[in-house]
């Protein structure tokens, strides 16, 4: 698990490891540069030459202060480097300061515009967390020159423009084509279209206190493959039983393909038995595709309650929706198992769009409720236009769930769950995975994950992020074009097999 702090959250871990831990902010400052050297020199004789010829942009707060130092660093190994100095602040920081003395004491050529050289490296010290409106005047014309330039492009921190909290670019940003970020990764580098303007991004420690991180514990955070561990554990002393019964309410008339997706995917994801509810005329193409589920099926609404009914006696965990459709049945089906289930329910596609008809329907559920929208279904269920979900997608996901006492799992390019409290940010999957059937698929494996013994929330973030990897080796057997869901609900065994090897 990582965290990814947002601007006030990485501003207060800079500021305790400063005052209270009195850790000198020029010491931080001083193994910063360091890390950007060593990331420089670790690409000499590849994208870079053995000898740069670099131009270090800087503006008087400590991301210049950053820039300053590695001027001085790559000077002194026998790099050339010049500084472009914007100083269109009225008030330089301390630290930045004391880093142009050492500079102009050294003989590095300090100017205050950018001549039209030709350089190796464009290393960009405008702004970096601290960075609070938009980019306008001096600054966003010097940005867009650079960005014009020639030459591998380099982010102090994080790239100036980038909003270190919401990924959004204000008003125009650097667009870098490597980022090194400081002691933790921070939200804004991951989110779109943060993490586009940022290239490859490096977090490199440099004596940020643990502490305070601790301490501070940012309110969200994403997964590595060190978290697979959270899997649950499998028994030697056990039968299918033991690995819960999942319910899977998904398919109308001649629309199979989402039951069969979902269901094998709990399947795939460890579930001991998968029992499928849906319409009778899937019955012979549901049976074929997918022998090891138990079915169950109606044609009219008396079916619909009976299979509801079922359901709820038998699962230890409900999913509903998958390509269900919006018929009497579906609805009946619906309500049925909102009201009646105590066991745990992930409700996805058309049970959505039924809630949004209906959203008190969504607060008489007893048990825990996952809900796995895409951001047509969350508008549909706020009211809230897409575009503007997507520029606060973290502040979106959070209310929702606490508004509905849910689980909330809204799915974009980086899928974000929560419910109520911290926030959990995917940073797995590829957009091959903008396919049809890859949602059915992920709403398989949370539903897997709760019947194998995965806490709900637990399973929302696990199950994303499985998925995620899931759809990266799918991409990686068959390409991001030319993939399709079947690939990814292929390729979740070997996810989960790579752990057990690990003996994680
Ligand atoms: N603390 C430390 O010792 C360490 C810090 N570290 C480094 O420092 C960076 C953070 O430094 P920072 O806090 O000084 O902020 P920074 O990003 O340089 O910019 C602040 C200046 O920009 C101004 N400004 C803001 N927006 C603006 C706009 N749109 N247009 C124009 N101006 C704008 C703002 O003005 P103000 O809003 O205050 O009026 C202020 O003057 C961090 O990313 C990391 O690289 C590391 O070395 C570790 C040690
Ligand atoms: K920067």
């Amino acid at each position: 698990m990582f965290y990814l702090p947002d601007r006030d959250e990485m501003q207060e871990i800079d500021r305790r490891t400063i005052k209270e831990r009195g850790i000198p902010g020029i010491l931080l400052m001083e193994r910063a540069a360091i890390s950007i050297l060593e990331e420089i020199n670790a690409r000499k004789d590849t994208v870079l030459p053995a000898r740069v010829k670099c131009l270090i942009v800087v503006e008087g707060g400590n991301n210049g202060g950053d820039g300053l130092a590695l001027a001085r660093l790559l000077a002194q190994q026998g790099d050339q480097v010049e500084v472009c100095y914007i100083s269109g602040l009225s008030k330089v920081s301390d630290s930045f300061a004391y880093q142009l003395d050492i500079v102009r004491n050294l003989g590095i050529q300090v100017t205050d515009e950018i001549s039209q050289k030709e350089y190796d490296i464009i290393v960009d010290g405008i702004f970096g967390v601290g960075l609070k409106r938009d980019v306008a005047g001096i600054w966003k014309n010097v940005i867009e020159q650079m960005n014009n330039m020639p030459g591998y492009k380099i982010a102090v921190d994080l790239p100036s423009g980038v909003d270190a909290t919401t990924g959004q670019v204000l008003g125009t940003s650097f667009r870098a084509d490597l980022t090194v970020t400081f002691g933790l990764n921070k939200r804004g580098l991951v989110l779109h279209p943060g993490c586009d303007m940022a290239g490859q991004v490096v977090v490199r420690e440099i004596g940020f206190s643990d502490r305070e991180v601790q301490d501070i514990a940012p309110e969200a955070y994403g997964y590595d493959l060190s978290d697979l561990a959270r899997l649950p554990k499998r028994s030697d002393n056990s039968n299918k039983g033991t690995y819960g019964r999942a319910a899977v309410i998904a398919g109308s008339a001649d629309m199979s393909g989402a039951a069969v997706f979902a269901a094998e995917a709990a399947y795939r994801t460890g579930t001991g038995l998968v029992k499928v509810y849906t319409h009778s005329l899937n019955r012979t193409v549901i049976g074929n595709r997918i022998p090891e589920a138990v079915l169950m099926t109606y044609s009219d609404e008396v079916e619909a309650l009976k299979c509801a009914e079922d359901a709820v006696s038998w699962a230890d965990v409900i999913l509903v929706g998958p390509g269900l459709g919006r018929s009497g049945e579906a609805e009946e089906l619906l309500r049925y198992v909102i009201c009646e289930a105590e066991q745990p329910l992930v409700l996805d596609a058309d049970a959505l769009n039924i809630i949004s008809q209906d959203l008190e329907l969504l607060k008489k559920h007893r048990g825990e409720v996952t809900v796995t929208p895409h951001l047509g279904e969350m508008s549909r269920l706020t009211d809230i236009a897409i575009p503007d979900i997507k520029k606060n997608i973290l502040r979106v996901c959070k209310d929702f769930a606490m508004e509905y006492n849910v689980i909330d799992v809204l799915k974009d390019s980086r899928t974000c769950v929560s419910r109520g409290g911290d926030i959990y940010i995917n940073t797995s999957g590829n957009n091959g995975m903008s396919t049809a059937g890859a949602g059915d698929v992920l709403a398989g494996v949370i539903t897997g994950l709760i019947a194998t013994g995965s806490s709900p929330y637990e399973a929302a973030k696990l199950g994303v992020y499985i998925h995620g990897l899931a759809g990266d080796l799918a991409a990686e057997r068959m390409g991001k074009n030319g993939m399709i869901a079947r690939d990814i609900v292929e390729s979740i065994p070997m996810v989960i097999k790579g752990v057990e090897n690990e003996k994680l």
